[in-house]
């Protein structure tokens, strides 16, 4: 899993001292700092630009800005991001023409390209060819906007979606994202966190960021572990949560396991498909819950859906899950 990293959002900043503000991040062990731009027509709200983005560059030596595009005209601010001293560019693909063509423009401006989704935008949006040929993707936990909304614990099956499909891939969640939340996005996947206000107005910030980061290391280590065991025995992928196994989960389509009802156990079987389908080398795809198809082809597959990172088919396996809503 891609390494840790916690990036706090200058919206909740004190923006009258936004350099001062970003050093002491920093100084509390922030690996990014997440610099929020609107143009007042993508979202109802107008913050940022170039030239502050320039004056905190300036100001704080060693800084990776993680400039997050909440605008409507994503390629037209690639130069500005990039002199005014922009790491990363995040452009949000509700409001792109040609996608593949910003993360060219980006890359050819040297700063690392990201595309960003809306809680209302699903992961299908995002081809493969898009989703490989960025840096990160960004799954907004929030609408965006503001500050300090609550965390939406339903976009969390994108996550985890992604995550299976781009299993190296940085993926980061923002809004909402605090201790009583980490411990969602970290089982579904995330490894780029993005935080606020639980940052900025907690009365020691270092303390919340290394708290972000171990409980997301934890949770990569326990969803390595288990994914080992589910490797060396795969009679062991027993849903711990609920009591259930796969065989159990089958029969049971209606009440199918998705990332939110059952995260850990979803993502470990996520795994096993993954894993047994690169064993076959290709001659066999599964599809469903671990049904063999032994009858479609690479090829075959391709034309009924995308097949994702290490063969994972996404003709509606995953992608298509009914959602257990209760
Ligand atoms: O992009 C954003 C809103 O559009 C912010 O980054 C996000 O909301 C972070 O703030 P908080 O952690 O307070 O929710």
């Amino acid at each position: 899993m891609p390494k840790v990293i916690v990036a706090p959002s200058v919206l909740a900043a004190d923006m009258g001292n936004l350099n001062q503000e970003c050093k002491r991040m920093m100084d509390a062990g922030a690996d990014w700092l997440h610099m929020d731009v609107m143009d007042g027509h993508f979202v109802p709200n107008l913050v940022l630009g170039a030239p502050p983005l320039s004056s905190v560059h300036k100001a704080v030596p060693g800084i990776f800005m993680d400039c997050h595009m909440m605008v409507t005209e994503p390629g037209r601010w690639i130069k500005d991001i990039a002199e005014a001293g922009g790491s990363s560019y995040t452009f949000h693909l509700e409001a792109a023409y040609d996608p593949l063509d910003i993360v060219r423009k980006v890359k050819a401006a040297n700063m690392r390209a990201a595309v960003a989704i809306n809680p209302g935008t699903p992961t299908s949006e995002i081809s493969n060819e898009l989703g490989e040929s960025v840096d990160m993707i960004l799954v907004m936990t929030v609408w965006p906007g503001y500050g300090g909304q609550k965390f939406m614990k339903e976009c969390m099956p994108k996550v985890a979606e992604l995550r299976a499909r781009f299993p190296n891939l940085d993926i980061e969640v923002d809004g909402g994202v605090g201790p009583k939340t980490i411990d969602r996005c970290a089982d579904a996947g995330a490894n780029v966190l993005v935080a606020g206000t639980a940052i900025f107005a907690a009365e020691d910030p270092k303390e919340v960021i290394s708290f972000l980061r171990q409980r997301c290391e934890e949770a990569q280590e326990r969803i390595k572990a288990e994914r080992e065991q589910i490797l060396f025995d795969p009679s062991s992928a027993i849903d711990d949560e609920e009591g259930e196994d796969l065989a159990a989960l089958e029969g049971r389509r209606s009440r199918a396991m998705t990332p939110l009802s059952h995260p850990r156990a979803y993502i470990r079987n996520l795994a096993l498909r993954r894993d047994s389908t690169a064993s076959t080398d290709g001659k066999m795809i599964k599809s469903g819950y671990g049904v063999p198809s032994p009858s479609v082809s690479r090829r075959g597959s391709d034309a009924l859906g995308a097949v994702g990172d290490n063969g994972v088919l996404f003709n509606g396996a995953v992608g298509m899950t009914p959602m257990h809503t209760d």
